[in-house]
């Protein structure tokens, strides 16, 4: 069901697609099919919703958020079975997404109370200047299947916070998790209009909220090609974009690392959610020197992953989202291999009777990878992980940054100057210091170059919805 308004509604057309499981290819559950009527109608009810809520005092906007976070939280098992039932990922990552998601409403509902203006030393005598921030308006919001939760709020999260009223559109394979969140803010009482909730077609629905003037801001999380489509259209109106785009993250073990902590956040970095999420290690680079140890060290631990339906207990990889996902995954390991790449683990799709009706494919190492390969360049967005060799610390930082993305990084190494040469030189958002996983509600999520503009998280995350505006008062003094 569509929410617009503050009502549960079916689409306009009245048509539903299916929502499959990605593990068993079932249809889970089918949802209405909201398209361009229903976006207009939910972009009308976000603005009129936008005053009152905007007048409403920071700590009774973040009375609303805390609630709905409260109940989110006491919902985490049936969540996770919605989410793993929709997207495929283990339920403890479901139930680790359903915590992050919560961090970051319940760190959004405290920061929309530190929302500080200025004064400002004004050069004329008679004249004194304050600077306000004010909500810059209703948001559309376009979301990602790969963290159908997490990804809807943390961008809900600063918006509501700022003052600001919401259309969300989420991805259509993952509407289920997305009406739990609308469940949750409608019974934690927000009022009418705040928020809404649009799934079906994506081009319809975001072409309404691309050419509508009151729609002033969009935040998009999603692939670069989509991001840059949007960006270019929100021109037309000159909103405000926050773009949450695609990444191509490299992984460098230095010689002087710890070998076995730097293979455990390779497996981290690289197998989360089945190597698909934006901050996943793309490329590993490891030193010559210490190469054959590290592979060695690094298949061995790999033994421990367990493919299979992410509901069962004890499985760590799930199934990739659809065909065309376990296509790409297979594209790469066989230009590779056709390129001089050797598979020293997995390589295929799992065999046996419980694989056969979902989109499994076996968390994969390759050893020799070039950059003539698509690998080295091409998002997978699939559990590969391809190793380059290296020599020097300026070798490697060169490889490192040689790709129009710049979204996260990782390095292993105990050299303290080495991790500010290294830091400092990484032209990428986030950069993982001997840590696979840093993200987390309290720091500014995001990317530079094509993965994109903006940041998530942090007391860095409010600033997108908010405006700037300056009074400047003429005194009889
Ligand atoms: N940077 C981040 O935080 C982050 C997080 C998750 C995913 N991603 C990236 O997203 C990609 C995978 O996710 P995906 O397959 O859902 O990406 P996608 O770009 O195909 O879809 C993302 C969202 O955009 C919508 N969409 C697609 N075309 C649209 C259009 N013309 N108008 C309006 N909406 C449209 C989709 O329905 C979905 O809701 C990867 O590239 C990944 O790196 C980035
Ligand atoms: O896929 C992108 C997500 O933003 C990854 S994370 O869970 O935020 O690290």
């Amino acid at each position: 069901m569509l929410y617009i308004n503050g009502q549960w509604c079916e689409a306009q057309s009245k048509e539903t697609y299916p929502v499959y499981n990605p593990a068993t290819g079932e249809v889970v559950e089918s949802v209405s099919k909201g398209g361009s009527i229903d976006a207009k109608k939910a972009i009308e009810a976000a603005q009129a919703a936008l005053k009152p809520w905007s007048k409403l005092t920071a700590n009774d906007r973040s009375h609303y958020i805390k609630n709905a976070s409260s109940i989110l939280r006491s919902r985490r098992e049936e969540l996770a079975e919605i989410i793993t039932s929709e997207m495929g990922k283990p339920i403890a990552e479901a139930l680790g997404e359903i915590n992050t998601a919560c961090d970051y409403l319940e760190w959004y509902a405290e920061e929309g109370k530190r929302i500080y203006g200025d004064t400002v030393p004004s050069s004329s005598p008679t004249k004194r200047i304050i600077v306000m921030r004010q909500p810059v308006g209703v948001v559309g919001a376009i979301t990602p299947w790969n963290f159908p939760i997490a990804m809807i709020t943390r961008k809900i999260a600063p918006a509501l916070a700022a003052g600001c009223t919401v259309v969300i559109k989420p991805a259509e394979s993952t509407p289920l998790t997305a009406i739990e969140v609308l469940k949750a803010f409608h019974e934690a009482g927000v009022p009418k209009g705040v928020l809404n909730l649009v799934h079906g077609i994506p081009k319809e629905i975001g072409q309404e909220m691309m050419k509508s003037t009151d729609v002033r801001k969009i935040t998009f999380t999603g692939s670069t090609a989509v991001g840059k489509e949007l960006a270019r259209q929100a021109a037309d109106t000159m909103k405000k974009v926050s773009m949450e785009l695609g990444g191509h993250a490299p992984f460098i073990v230095f010689e002087d690392a710890d070998l076995n902590r730097a293979a455990d956040g390779l497996i981290a970095s690289k197998f989360r959610n089945a190597g698909q999420t934006c901050v996943c290690t793309n490329r590993v680079y490891v030193q010559k020197n210490i190469a054959d140890a590290f592979a060695e060290i690094l298949t061995g631990k790999m033994k421990k992953l367990v493919v299979g339906n992410g509901k069962k207990p004890g499985v760590t990889i799930g199934p990739l989202i659809n065909e065309q996902a376990v296509a790409k995954t297979k594209e790469h390991i066989e230009d590779s291999v056709q390129k001089g790449a050797k598979i020293i683990y997995g390589g295929k799709r799992p065999e046996g009777k419980e694989f056969e009706a979902g989109f499994f494919y076996e968390p994969t190492v390759l050893m020799n990878a070039t950059n003539e390969m698509k690998i080295s360049s091409e998002e997978t967005f699939g559990p590969v992980a391809p190793i380059f060799l290296f020599e020097t610390e300026e070798e490697v930082i060169e490889q490192a940054n040689n790709t129009p993305y710049g979204l996260a990084s990782y390095f292993y190494t105990n050299d303290v100057s080495r991790i500010f040469r290294v830091s400092e030189s990484l032209e990428y958002g986030i950069i993982g210091i001997n840590d696979p996983l840093p993200t987390t509600a309290q720091a500014p999520f995001g990317g530079i170059k094509e993965s994109g503009i903006g940041r998530e998280g942090g007391k860095y995350g409010i600033e997108d919805y908010l405006e700037y505006k300056y009074l400047s008062l003429e005194l009889n003094i």
